[in-house]
């Protein structure tokens, strides 16, 4: 089926925030994921971009209110390796034909990224009217998606790539934005020093984001 545009909004409203987590430990999966979700951030994506990528998802997944989803979807076998791994949702930096092909026999939604009119109206077209705003910060930022509001109001957006806290406050005040994607909450010196109470820290200021 095309998007279930319940099943991804009801996803993505938990929280402003959905971290993007870069992880190939598998051994701080579960703390990563506890001290995220006790911060106050629910909804993971977790990117196939490291070789254990699958069993930090198998990991995270087993954690208590954790909604786990993958990232850096780029065809059919990611997506049934992503199903197989636990994951409630998928994401992708691209929206290609062959991959919103793919999505159609899949039974977890994907929230495919977009950076052009054209590309966002090619998704709506689809039946997509959930989608990522990638590479966000490269692509011009807010001033972008504010100019996308009015041409195309039934369009939402998650946009990732280059945000942090105070460029977040600015995207979600923005009426055609349900949440914002960034890897700003585990920095790479708390995580290789298994800093989780930072993390947790991080996670719990942007939980607190609002527009
Ligand atoms: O792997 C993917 O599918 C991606 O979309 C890339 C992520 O969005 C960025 O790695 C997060 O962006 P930063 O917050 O700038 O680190």
């Amino acid at each position: 089926m095309p998007q279930d545009a319940n099943a991804i909004r009801s996803i993505l409203s938990l929280a402003p925030v959905v971290p993007v987590i870069i992880l190939d430990d598998v051994a701080q999966a579960r703390p990563l994921a506890e001290a995220l979700v006790a911060g106050g951030l629910p909804v993971l994506e977790v990117t196939l971009r490291t070789p254990n990528a699958l069993r930090v998802m198998e990991e995270m997944a087993k954690v208590s209110g954790a909604i786990v989803g993958s990232g850096t979807v780029r065809n059919a076998a990611h997506m049934k390796s992503s199903v197989d791994a636990g994951c409630r949702f998928m994401v992708s930096p691209g929206a290609s034909p062959r991959l919103l092909d793919a999505a159609e026999d899949v039974a977890i939604p994907l929230l495919p990224g977009i950076g052009t009119p054209t590309e966002a109206m090619a998704a709506a077209e689809r039946g997509y009217s959930f989608l990522k705003f990638f590479p966000a910060e490269a692509l011009g930022g807010a001033p972008v998606l504010k100019a996308f509001a009015s041409p195309l109001p039934d369009i939402t957006f998650c946009p990732t790539g280059g945000i942090d806290p105070v460029k977040a406050k600015t995207y979600l005040a923005l009426p055609n934005v349900i949440c914002v994607g960034g890897s700003w909450i585990m920095p790479a010196d708390a995580l290789a020093s298994g800093d989780f109470a930072r993390i947790e820290a991080l996670a719990r200021e942007a939980s607190a984001l609002k527009g």
